[in-house]
């Protein structure tokens, strides 16, 4: 029988200290200095880095340095025993390259070799690096700008920004391995994102696909299989915290005051049900659903919902908003990565950007771009500062987070923040900012309630997007930028000329003057598809680690060329970053593929 109190919930990084294998001085006068190096990076690590359930990131280094491939091997051992998903080599000096190296194909594997001139750390770098790109397994290489003394324990700036870029993206590639996406329901609206490609789960992620139909939620709120105490819980909360907006139907389109109750009821069921469906819940198996208990161990999902879904019952607005959230009833918790529309693509995107931030995620239509004359025209309002190129609309019902309302605060900005380090205050904040209005009945006849809300502006985001493309693959498409205000009655006016009951955000790209970031309205004209992923922050350059470990190709990027980051191996395709990044990706192929 498996103990499951000794399974480790999250991978760990390890990290491995080489060393110059030559006993009888030079190995022993280096010890000290290897090992001080790993427990230094060790500690970066603890004070930097959080798994998504808040808890201090786990490293593990053996006791013993790697001299030569027996303590390789004693090392690769201790890693496989101790869920290691991420390999950090360090040195301070020259050690044997091929003896020593990380052999295991599937681990993000970087060196840091330290930057001095007692001992040549950056030489064994070099060297090790050729070895790894001439054997096909990419690593990143790390060393510092500046020479540093031996016994200097600083891990400079920049090096510190490296080691943490390639951890972040390293622990995201370890944190979806093995894990699910579970769609609920099937292809909603011709969407080609929602049609799930169970290869590229495989190959370039490592998950698994999950499948329900929809009636499995329908099953459960009929044969009432969710946990009653916490439903009572639930929609009690829900009562006194999210206010019922005006319902914008024709008159004689309106759905009672009865049903538009029992909606309520209705809605709150599905957000429990759809969370266990996720990942489980004890309490099923007490009322005697052991299999249903046990959930998919969906780490993102998708609810197809139109039209089959909605033409019938309440919408899964609500469930989506709120398991987008980093609060609900329980209190404060990690949000889900739930995707509308059953967009696998987009909700990988968000999954993406979770994983690397520990933020709620908006996920929404491209909608609009309006041009300045355009709005000009529709408003008197000429767009001026940061908005004076024109902005884009983002807009869906359903999957924007409510922590989207920005209205949770950093040093007086508008920000978006990992759970543990939200404020109740800010909390009720964003769910003052949600209005949830009687859905529009148009799209969805079975009635629920969607989240209107405005994001806050002056907030930096990310917008990220991933795309199949027959006889390509995957490609990822990246976008930095702002939130911005706009003036209120500009809002209302621009706002309501479309599906006023649904969360907006205002969006302006950051531009550079060159291909599809010329201008707003190439960013928008260059978006591959419907929907958006946006995060909280500038995190395109940990979108770009992330995707060469995953060697998903990325077609569109407004980051600046020294902030990429990739594996040596990329240098040797080419000086021009874009397609030598295309030419790995294809070399290497995916990263769990058997070809
Ligand atoms: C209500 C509509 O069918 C929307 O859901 C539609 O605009 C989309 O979001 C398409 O992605
Ligand atoms: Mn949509």
């Amino acid at each position: 029988m498996i103990d499951m109190t000794t399974k480790t919930k999250y991978p760990k990084i390890g990290i491995r200290p080489i060393i110059d294998g030559r006993l009888g001085g030079v190995r022993e006068s280096l010890e000290e200095t290897t090992m001080n190096m790993a427990k230094n990076v060790v500690k970066l690590f603890e004070e930097e880095l959080r798994y998504p359930d808040g808890s201090q990131i786990k490293c593990i280094i053996p006791d013993f340095c790697i001299g030569g491939v027996k303590e390789a091997v004693d090392c690769q051992d201790l890693f496989s025993t101790n869920s290691v998903g991420v390999s950090l080599s360090v040195t301070p000096c020259w050690c044997y390259g091929t003896e020593t190296m990380d052999m295991d194909p599937h681990l993000p594997k970087a060196i840091w070799g330290f930057n001095g001139t007692e001992r040549p750390g950056a030489v064994y770098l070099a060297a090790t690096l050729a070895a790894h790109n001439q054997k096909g397994l990419p690593a990143f290489g790390i060393y510092g700008e500046d020479v540093q003394d031996l016994n200097d324990n600083e891990i400079t700036p920049d090096v510190k920004h490296k080691l943490l870029t390639f951890a972040k993206a390293g622990l995201a590639v370890a944190l979806m391995k093995n894990r699910s996406y579970l769609a609920i329901g099937s292809v909603s609206m011709g969407i080609a994102g929602s049609m799930i490609n169970p290869d590229f789960f495989q190959d370039f992620l490592c998950m698994r696909n999950e499948y329900v139909d929809s009636s499995e939620v329908f099953r459960r709120i009929e044969n009432e299989i969710y946990d009653k105490d916490e439903f009572e819980k639930a929609l009690k909360w829900t009562k006194e915290n999210c206010k019922e907006g005006e319902d914008f139907n024709e008159k004689t389109q309106q759905r009672s005051r009865q049903l538009k109750d029992d909606d309520w009821k209705f809605v709150v069921k599905m957000t429990l049900i759809i969370r266990d469906l996720m990942e489980g819940n004890p309490k099923l198996k007490e009322m005697g659903y052991g299999e249903e208990a046990m959930g998919h161990d969906a780490i993102v999902s998708g609810f197809q919902g139109q039209r089959q879904w909605t033409d019938f019952l309440p919408n899964g607005d609500f469930p989506e908003a709120i398991l987008n959230s980093s609060f609900d009833w329980n209190g404060k918790r990690a949000p889900y990565m739930v995707a509308t529309e059953n967009d696998a693509l987009n909700g990988v995107s968000m999954l993406f950007n979770y994983l690397l931030t520990n933020t709620a995620q908006i996920f929404a239509d491209v909608r609009t771009y309006w041009s300045p004359k355009a709005v000009e025209r529709v408003t008197k309002w000429s767009p001026d500062g940061i908005a004076k190129n024109g902005f884009i609309h983002l807009i869906n019902s359903g999957s924007a987070t409510l922590d989207g309302t920005a209205q949770q605060t950093k040093k007086g900005k508008p920000v978006m923040k990992p759970f543990w380090d939200i404020s109740e205050s800010e909390v009720q904040a964003c769910i003052d900012a949600t209005t949830w209005y009687p859905a529009n009945v148009g799209y969805f006849r079975g009635g629920g309630y969607s989240s209107g809300f405005l994001t806050k502006g002056e907030m930096p985001v990310t917008m990220c997007r991933l795309n199949l493309i027959k006889g390509l693959g995957p490609s990822l498409q990246i976008v930095e930028g702002y939130t911005i205000d706009l003036p209120e009655n500009v809002h209302k006016t621009l706002n309501n000329r479309t599906d006023k009951t649904w969360p907006t955000t205002w969006f302006v790209p950051n531009l550079t003057g060159k291909g599809a970031f010329t201008d707003v309205y190439a960013v928008m004209n260059n978006w591959g598809s419907n929907h958006g992923a946006i995060s909280f922050g500038h995190i395109g350059d940990q979108l770009i680690t992330l995707a060469s470990m995953l060697r998903i190709p990325v077609c569109m990027h407004n980051i600046d060329e020294t902030r990429i980051f990739r594996p040596s191996a990329w240098n040797s395709f080419g000086m021009e970053k874009e397609s030598s990044d295309y030419r790995a990706c294809q070399t290497y192929g995916p990263l769990y593929g058997t070809n």
